[in-house]
C-alpha cells in the first residue's frame, strides 16, 4: 500500500506536489555528467523525449518554468522597441517579476480576452502592435498564449488560426505549456499536434506531473542554441543535472496517466460548488476550480481559516488539485465550500480591494 503522500490536502497549488518515494530512489541510478557541456546522459535523454513528444527539434532543461519562459521569449527577439502580445492572465505577464522588461526589455500588450475565456485571432488583430516603420510604436514580435491557462484548455482550432496567421506575419508564437500535459489529457489532442503550432513551447515537470524541479523548453536548433546561452546569462546552468532529469523522466513515464486523478476531483468540486449556489470564474476543464471573488461575496480571509477548520490547505479562490490529494481531502474540501457559502449568506463580503490574479 503506497504512503500517503505528504501533501495529500494541498489545494493552493499543484506546485506542492512532492517526489514519490518511488521517483526519489531513481535517483541513484541517475548519470552524473556536467549538462552545461551537454554531457549529462540523462539530461539529454529527457530533453530528446519532450521533442520527440513534441515535434521539435531541440531542448533545453531549465530548472524553472519561469527561466524557460523568459529565455524563450527573449530568444525570439533580436532588438527593442518590440513587444510581446498575450492575456491579461499570463504567468509571463504577472508572476514571473516583470522578466519582459528586463530581460527582454519589451513592452507587453496584454489582452482581455472578448468571450472571457482565451484569446480568438480577432482579439490579437484589434490588439497587436503591426512593424508598419511608424517610429512611434514597438511592433509586436511575439504572441504567447498559455495552456492551460487557469485550467482552461485553449481550443486547437483557435491556436490553429492563431498560429497560421503569426507565421503569416512574421511573429513568433510561443506556449507557455506549464501544463499542457493537462491540455493534451482532457482535449486528446496530442502534444505533436500542439507542438507543431508553436515556435517553442515551454513544458514544466514540477507541477501537475509532480517531478520536485524542472521544465523542458522546445524549438528549432537555432532558437535553443541562443536560449541555452540566455540560460547560462541567467545562472540556469546546472552542472549534474542528471538526478533532476532523472525525476522528471520517471515522472513522466509514471504520473501522465493520473492527470485524470486530478481533472474528476475538480469537475466534482465544480460541480458541487454550482449545486450550492457559488459561481465560477471560469468552467472546470482540467485540475482548477476558480471560484468567482466578487459574486460569492466571500471574504478572502475566511477561505484560509475555514480551510485550517476543516484541515486542508485552501489560500484562495483558486482550488488547485492533483493526483497527489486524497478522496478524504476532497470531501473536506466540499466542506469548506459549503461553509463558505453560509458565511457568504449570513454577511456578504464586498471587496474594496482588486481581485488580484489567484
Ligand atoms: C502557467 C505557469 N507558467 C509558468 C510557471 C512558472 O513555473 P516555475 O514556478 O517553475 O517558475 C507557473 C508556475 O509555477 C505557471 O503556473
Ligand atoms: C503562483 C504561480 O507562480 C504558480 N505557477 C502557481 O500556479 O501556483
Amino acid at each position: 500500500m503506497a504512503a500517503t503522500p505528504s501533501n495529500w490536502n494541498e489545494f493552493r497549488s499543484d506546485t506542492f506536489t512532492t517526489p514519490s518515494p518511488e521517483m526519489l530512489a531513481t535517483v541513484l541510478q541517475a548519470s552524473t555528467g556536467d549538462s552545461v557541456y551537454n554531457e549529462d546522459a540523462d539530461t539529454l535523454a529527457l530533453q530528446r523525449h519532450v521533442c520527440e513528444l513534441t515535434g521539435h527539434e531541440a531542448g533545453l532543461y531549465c530548472v524553472s518554468g519561469t527561466l524557460s519562459n523568459q529565455i524563450a521569449i527573449r530568444s525570439h527577439l533580436n532588438r527593442p522597441p518590440h513587444s510581446v502580445l498575450c492575456d491579461y492572465r499570463s504567468h509571463i505577464f504577472v508572476h514571473e517579476a516583470a522578466g519582459l522588461a528586463t530581460l527582454s526589455q519589451a513592452m507587453v500588450t496584454t489582452v482581455i480576452p472578448a468571450n472571457g475565456l482565451h484569446l480568438t485571432l480577432e482579439d490579437i488583430q484589434r490588439h497587436y502592435i503591426p512593424d508598419n516603420g511608424d517610429i512611434h510604436s514597438a511592433p509586436t514580435r511575439v504572441v504567447s498564449l498559455e495552456n492551460t491557462l487557469h485550467g482552461l484548455v485553449f481550443p486547437i482550432d483557435e491556436i490553429r488560426r492563431i498560429s497560421k496567421w503569426c507565421r503569416d506575419n512574421n511573429i513568433a508564437i510561443h506556449c507557455d505549456g506549464a501544463r499542457i500535459w493537462d491540455a493534451a489529457v482532457a482535449s486528446g489532442v496530442s502534444l505533436a499536434e500542439y507542438g507543431e503550432l508553436f515556435d517553442s513551447i515551454s513544458l514544466c515537470l514540477s507541477k501537475t506531473l509532480g517531478a520536485p524541479i524542472g521544465s523542458v523548453l522546445v524549438g528549432s536548433e537555432s532558437l535553443i542554441r541562443v536560449a541555452n546561452h540566455f540560460k547560462k546569462q541567467n545562472g540556469g546552468g546546472v552542472r549534474q543535472a542528471g538526478p533532476l532529469a532523472r525525476m522528471g523522466s520517471y515522472a513522466l513515464a509514471h504520473n501522465l496517466s493520473k492527470l485524470k486523478t486530478a481533472h474528476a476531483y475538480a469537475a466534482e468540486v465544480g460541480r458541487y460548488a454550482e449545486e450550492l449556489g457559488l459561481v465560477l470564474q471560469v468552467p472546470v476543464h482540467t485540475n482548477f476550480v476558480f471560484l468567482d471573488p466578487e459574486r460569492n461575496k466571500i471574504d478572502p480571509q475566511w477561505i484560509r481559516e475555514v480551510g485550517q477548520k476543516h484541515n486542508v490547505k485552501v489560500a484562495s479562490f483558486r482550488i488547485a488539485f492533483s493526483f497527489q490529494n486524497t478522496r478524504e481531502a476532497v470531501d473536506a474540501v466540499k466542506a469548506v465550500l459549503k461553509d463558505l457559502h453560509t458565511l457568504a449568506q449570513q454577511k456578504p463580503y464586498t471587496s474594496t480591494t482588486g481581485r488580484g490574479i489567484y
